[in-house]
Order: structure tokens, then sequence, then C-alpha cells
């Protein structure tokens, strides 16, 4: 009998999401009560949710949704956001997977989006498709007695007349949409929130297999009043036999938009008392956290990982809605075996601006459409690609070339696991 992936419809939905939970291992893939079902459903566009059925059971998942990225320099592309995907394992390695993601690339680029994103479960995935990694994620513990923090300061912020206040999650669902408005103008690889993302991360409204211990918030306030950071946190309940208190703060979110929210924010968490562990949940990968200890190592570095996953589906809109900060000329061979965006571009750029249009001169370089989604927020170096045959340069230095036409001055972050 042929595996056809099709849309979904609203009956069917209950079972996709029981498939999902197989797919992703959840010890009760269960299909989902009524309540839960009609909140994701209110969050979901069926038109964009496809599943695979073998004699009526859901074998093979794929979702998809609108999002916005921010790129470099603070301007937003329309992305396709991937999720949600998954094959039983009675079902693996029939092209399955392969035939869902065609359908949704084909329809993301006759919608116009200019990327598709995802973060990939496991890395040798979507190389395939044309996705490349385009933002790496660091996690660090931070072993605070080690800190070199004096134990007996006050609450660091207020010598700059900021402030650190406790709040709830319903102060979260008021505050937090434009604090992450105001980091999604600053920082690239930041992708775009619904009001489904607050809920969810406040605890409300959760689908069954997850568990909630509401965390501790905080805000930074600065002296004018702004709420320019937000911070939450768990902490679990840790003695020695010497009766020492040893216990863990582990951040689950934390978004500052100026560095003084930034710096305060981690100078607090790592001075609650009894707190002598903090690990710092996925951050950019030059995060200030280490060096604004006084002894950086106290922060070990225990994950080091690729994270935000990019396919580039228009080159032109989107090399041309970055910022670059030097002058120059680049003719790129875009190879894309899906025929979705390949081709030969000029780009031209400048610090006032960037035209990218079809050319038939001849190419500095040719590379994968992958490649150019790994270099596309600034993330890596063109000339370590091309050490590692995965550029080809036709004009010497072409890839040094391209190493100061792409390189951003701060490493890209996506906050979010979508
Ligand atoms: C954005 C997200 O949702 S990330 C979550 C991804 N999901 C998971 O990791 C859940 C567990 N895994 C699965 O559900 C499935 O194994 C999937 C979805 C990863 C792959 O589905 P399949 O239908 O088996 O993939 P499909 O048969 O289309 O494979 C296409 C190609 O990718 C390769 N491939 C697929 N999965 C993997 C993998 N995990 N590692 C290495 N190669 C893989 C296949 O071998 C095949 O290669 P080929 O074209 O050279 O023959």
């Amino acid at each position: 009998m042929s595996l056809d992936p099709r849309l979904v419809t609203a009956a069917e939905y209950p079972d996709w999401l029981r498939a999902v939970g197989t797919g992703f291992l959840r010890a009760s893939a269960a299909v989902p009560g009524e309540q839960e079902v009609a909140v994701r459903l209110a969050h979901t566009d069926l038109a964009r949710v496809q599943g695979v059925f073998d004699a009526g059971r859901c074998v093979a998942t794929f979702r998809s949704f609108a999002q916005e990225l921010t790129v470099v320099g603070g301007a937003k592309v329309r992305a396709d956001a991937v999720t949600a995907v998954t094959v039983t394992p009675t079902h693996r390695r029939r092209g399955l997977l392969s035939r869902m993601m065609a359908t949704d690339l084909a329809a993301a680029k006759e919608r116009g989006d200019v990327v598709a994103s995802l973060i990939a479960a496991e890395y040798p995935i979507y190389g395939r498709y044309g996705f490349g990694p385009a933002a790496w994620a660091t996690e660090w513990e931070i072993d605070v007695p080690r800190a070199g923090l004096d134990p007996r300061a006050r609450i660091p912020s207020e010598a700059d007349g900021g402030r650190i206040e406790l709040v709830d999650g319903a102060d979260v669902r008021k505050l937090g949409p434009e604090l992450h408005t105001r980091l999604a103008a600053r920082q690239h690889g930041v992708v775009s929130r619904d009001e489904r993302w607050w809920q969810r991360s406040t605890g409300v409204d959760l689908p069954a297999y997850e568990t909630w211990t509401e965390p501790f918030y905080a805000v930074y306030r600065s002296a004018d009043g702004e709420t320019d950071g937000l911070i939450a946190y768990r902490a679990d309940d840790r003695w020695g036999d010497g009766k020492q208190p040893l216990n863990k703060a582990t951040v689950v979110g934390m978004t500052a938009v100026t560095p003084a929210a930034e710096r305060a924010l981690w100078q607090f968490v790592c001075s609650i008392d009894w707190i002598t562990t903090v690990r710092t949940g996925y951050r950019a990968p030059d995060d200030l956290v280490p060096l604004l200890l006084p002894d950086p190592r106290a922060a070990r570095v225990v994950t080091y990982a690729d994270w935000l996953w990019l396919r580039v589906l228009d080159v032109p809109r989107a090399l041309e809605a970055r910022t670059y900060a030097t002058g120059a000329a680049l003719v790129l061979d875009v190879r894309d075996p899906a025929g979705l965006a390949g081709g030969r571009f000029l780009l031209e750029v400048s610090p006032s601006g960037a035209s990218c249009v079809p050319t038939t001169r001849d190419a500095d370089l040719s590379l994968d459409v992958g490649e150019l989604g790994t270099l596309y927020l600034g993330d890596e170096s063109a000339l370590r690609l091309a050490a590692l045959g995965r550029i080809e340069e036709h004009r010497a230095g072409a890839a040094a070339k391209a190493d100061t036409v792409f390189r951003a001055p701060r490493r890209a972050w996506c906050p979010d696991v979508f």
C-alpha cells in the first residue's frame, strides 16, 4: 500500500499529536485530551500540517508555521519555521521525511518566504535539504564560590541606579513581549514569539506530557524605570553533609536589552544566598557571562553545539535584507539541487546598503545553498569553509574577501527552541 504524505484534517489532528509523541519518545505517547487538542488547534494552521497514515494510524508528522527571523543589522525576514518532524520507527528510512520536506519547502518558496528555519534534533538530518547551521548555542556551568564575587555585596545593579524586582508569570506575559521585540531589533538570530509562546513558557495550558514547576522571575529596571531585562530560573534543594548549602540555579530564560541589564541579571543570579552553581541555559557563544566574573574560569562550557539551522529560499532577498560593515563586490555561484534558490549572483555591499542580482559574470566563489545558510548570519568564517573544501574559490583571496563581507561583530543567537 502506498504511503503518501498529505494535509491532516481536524478530526485526524489528535492522532497526529499522538504520533508526534511517539516520534519524540515521550513516555506517555497517548492521544491528548479534548482541552489540549483545542488549545493546540487554536494556534495551528492545518494548511501547514502534514501527516502520513497507514491503516488509519498516523505514522509521520511535519508542521511549519510563519516566523520572523532577525538578520544582521536588525531587519527581519519571513521564515518558514519547521517543527514536529517525526517518522514512527516502524516507517523510517522510506523517504517519508524527504517527501514532506520537499512539499513544505516548495510551498514556502511559492509563498515568498526568504528562508526556512529549524532546530535540528540531530546534526546529520537536514543538510541534504539545503539547511546549514547558522547560529550556535553555548551553556556554561558557573562554580559560584570560585567566581570571585564578593558574598558581602548587596545587589550589584544598585550601583548604577538600576533595580531588580521579583515578578510573577502574569507580569512576564505582560512585560515579556515588548522586551522580546526590543531584543529582536538588535540581536540577529532571534525569532518571533506569539502569545502562545508566552503562555507555554509561564505554565498556561501545558500539554499533558510537560511537567511544570513555577520558576522564579526577576526583572531589571534601569534608573529611569525601563524594564530592560528579565530572567527566569529554578533552584533545587541540595545540602552537603556538613550542612553547607549546595543549591543549583538553572536559568530557563534570560533576555537583556542593555549591557547594564545583562551584567546585573547575571550578577544577581550568581549572588543569591545558598546558590553555589548556576547553569546558564543556552546562550550566544559570546555572551558576557564568563568575562563578567572576576574569575572567568569559574564558568565551564558544558554545551557548545549547532542550534538554529537556515535554508535560504531566495538569495537576493536574503542577502539584501542584512547589513554589511564593509564595501565589496562578490560573485557567488550558489548550487541548489532542489532547484529552489540556486544561480549565480553579483552581491555588491557597502555600509549603506546591498544589492544582489543574477549575473553571468565569472564566479568568485561557488558553494552549496546550505553553506550560504551557514554564512548568512555572519557566524562562520568563509576561509574556514574553504579550508574544509566546502566552498570553492575561483579567484585567489575570494574566501578572505567573503569573510570580511559576511562576518558580524557579535555572534548570532536564537534564544528559542521551536
Ligand atoms: C525540526 C525538528 O522537528 S527536529 C526533529 C527530528 N525528529 C527526530 O529526530 C525524531 C526521531 N527520528 C525520526 O522521526 C526520523 O528518523 C526522521 C524524521 C529524522 C527521518 O525520517 P525518515 O522518514 O526516516 O527520513 P527519510 O527516509 O526521508 O531519509 C532521507 C535521508 O536522510 C537520512 N536520514 C534520515 N534521518 C537521519 C538521521 N537521524 N541521521 C542520519 N541520516 C538520516 C536517510 O538515511 C536518508 O538518506 P539517503 O537519502 O541518503 O538515503
